[in-house]
């Protein structure tokens, strides 16, 4: 399968209306006695092919969000649907799918199993789909063909995390939620971790969401959202995002 997707091609997806869609969203933590209100009245959609950064204060939603529109989750009040499933009405069971077909997952420590190759890391993601992109391709694409034989501990941190990203895009998911994806990298490492979701959002048409505390990173968003306290504080599109290779921090 061509990793490569036309402007025809997302322009029809982008016919096809949100990929995300939230409704009143509201996510509260019940502690003991406490309720603690994490996330209140989020209205928000999002169409495919976008490439989404939220950025936000420590603390203010943002991976409860995430987790919210990744299945990981459900919340407390409102709706959330992908595409025309809606998230907040679906069984465990269900969710569970959901993330398994729908869903890559790039986490700011990468989260490979150590004892298993690059390879071997990125095929056990391809194997629980039923239409899973080719693995050395997905391994190729992100620079790491050479190194696919390696474990994760003979891998610099930003090679893992491009295993992370190839093992993500193995099971050909529609959506890319990406949780401080170079919170763990120097300057650029985490600039070349940036191109390759850049690209695999350019070239792919996956709809990627990126959260960071990192105001520069905005820059790269076709949109940018503010998260503050709970709320979405500012949500803006941006007519010329800046490719990471042209970005300092
Ligand atoms: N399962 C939970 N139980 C109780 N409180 C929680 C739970 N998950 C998150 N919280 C609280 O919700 C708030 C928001 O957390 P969240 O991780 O979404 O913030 P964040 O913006 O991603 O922060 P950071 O940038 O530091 O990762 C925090 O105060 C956190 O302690």
């Amino acid at each position: 399968m061509s990793l490569q997707t036309t402007r025809t091609d997302r322009e029809e997806t982008a016919a096809d209306g949100p990929i995300l869609r939230l409704e009143g969203v509201g996510r509260t933590f019940r502690m003991g006695e406490v309720e603690v209100e994490v996330l209140r009245d989020v209205d928000l959609e999002i169409g495919p092919g976008e490439l989404v950064v939220m950025v936000g204060p420590s603390g203010s939603g943002k991976t409860t969000l995430l987790n919210l529109v990744g299945g990981l989750d459900q919340p407390t009040a409102g709706r959330v649907w992908f595409r025309d499933r809606e998230l907040s009405a679906c069984s465990k069971r269900a969710l569970g799918e959901f993330r398994r077909e729908a869903v890559g997952f790039v986490f700011q420590f990468f989260n490979l199993v150590p004892t298993l190759t690059a390879r071997e890391n990125v095929q056990v993601a391809a194997e629980i789909v039923d239409e899973p992109l080719d693995v050395d391709e997905c391994l190729r694409l992100v620079g790491l063909a050479p190194r696919a034989d390696h474990f994760p501990a003979q891998l610099s941190g930003g090679e893992q995390q491009r295993v992370a990203i190839a093992r993500a895009l193995a099971k050909n998911p529609e959506l890319l939620l990406c949780d401080e994806p170079t919170g763990a990298l120097d300057f650029e490492t985490g600039k070349a971790v940036l191109a390759m979701l850049w690209d695999v959002n350019k070239r792919m048409n996956k709809t990627v969401i990126i959260i960071t505390h990192n105001q520069a990173i905005a820059r790269m968003a076709d949109r940018l959202i503010r998260i503050r306290s709970g709320r979405i504080a500012d949500d803006v599109r941006q007519d010329h995002p800046v490719p990471p290779g042209e970005i300092s921090w």
